[in-house]
């Protein structure tokens, strides 16, 4: 990733890709001390627009909140520095990483006399999980590996060391041939994706996991949208990981994950073992919100 021309926005300007460095004494790279986010911007009909910019820029200031970690940028210029990074590389869809990080100042497990840093990269992202993913579902299989503990780490951020979690439990899986793992709280009821929130569907009614130790995901809220707007019926409880497997649908969501039908866990066909009637409609209406085509929900798009 790093070898590519381009502009990454560090610390209030643009500066040449190859140029956006860190030294290896990075307080965050060392201590795991770091928040992030994860945007994607579509090609509209309008022009390129950042999906819910300012949802997700709140997450961030959110994230640093929660971990006492004082950005130094307000809400309004890191915004506007995530539509500078997308026209100064002239990316008509991209994906975003916006990132705020404890630098090398100082080392040491206490941040007081780190300065935080912030950097946005955006670069072409396709399909997270495959086109063929979207169209056909994934195979996803429970990982021995439970979601953190909610006090633990804090579950309404988005903080780089709890995806050491994920990675756990996406290489258990994949190392076996499935595509993603789906993780248990520490009490055994099911959590979310390694990367994604998951929904359900069963006799006509959306369901999600309890949100308690999973991450507050933007794309859910997107998605929950749609399902009141398609007049279904959406309930949050909690959930057993067999729950899924008599379920007649299941589906993945995620900023880069989109909308992924999930066809099968550890094993058990969910439904007809493919992306269920409810959920392409679910999956074609988010697109056609991201991608400019749903005036009522222009309100979620930023354009550049
Ligand atoms: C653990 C987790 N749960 C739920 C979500 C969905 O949240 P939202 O994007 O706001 O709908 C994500 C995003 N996962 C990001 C990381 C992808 C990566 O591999 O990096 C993403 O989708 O950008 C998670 O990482």
């Amino acid at each position: 990733m790093a070898d590519r021309d381009g502009f990454i926005w560090q610390d209030g300007k643009l500066v040449p890709w190859r140029e956006a460095t860190t030294h290896v004494l990075t307080h965050s790279l060392h201590y795991g001390l770091s928040v992030f986010e994860g945007v994607r911007a579509y090609k509209t009909a309008k022009g390129t627009a950042i999906f819910r910019l300012p949802e997700h820029t709140q997450r961030l200031i959110n994230s640093g909140k929660i971990y006492m970690m004082d950005i130094p940028f307000s809400k309004e210029e890191l915004m506007e520095a995530q539509l500078e990074v997308v026209r100064a590389n002239k990316l008509e869809s991209c994906y975003l990483r916006p990132i705020a990080f404890y630098g090398s100042e100082k080392m040491g497990i206490s941040t007081r006399g780190a300065r935080v840093h912030v950097a946005i990269a955006a670069w072409p992202w396709g399909a997270y999980l495959g086109e063929e993913g979207l169209e056909k579902g994934i195979r996803v299989r429970t990982s021995s590996f439970a979601r953190q503990h909610v006090n633990v780490t804090m579950a309404r951020a988005k903080l780089a060391s709890t995806y050491a979690n994920s990675i756990l439990a996406n290489l258990e899986v994949t190392q076996d041939g499935y595509d993603e793992a789906l993780l248990l709280d520490t009490q055994g009821f099911v959590a979310e994706g390694a990367g994604e929130n998951l929904f359900v569907i069963k006799d006509g009614v959306v369901y999600e996991p309890e949100i308690a130790s999973a991450l507050t995901g933007i794309t859910r809220d997107s998605v929950i949208n749609v399902v009141r707007e398609l007049g279904l019926r959406f309930e949050s409880r909690r959930m057993t990981r067999d729950d899924i497997y008599i379920a007649d649908e299941a589906f993945f969501t995620g900023t880069a994950a989109e909308v992924t039908p999930i066809r099968e866990l550890d094993n058990r066909t969910i439904g007809a073992g493919k992306r269920g009637p409810i959920t392409e409609k679910i999956q074609a209406r988010f697109f056609d919100i991201v991608n400019g085509r749903a005036p009522e929900y222009e309100r979620w798009l930023s354009f550049i």
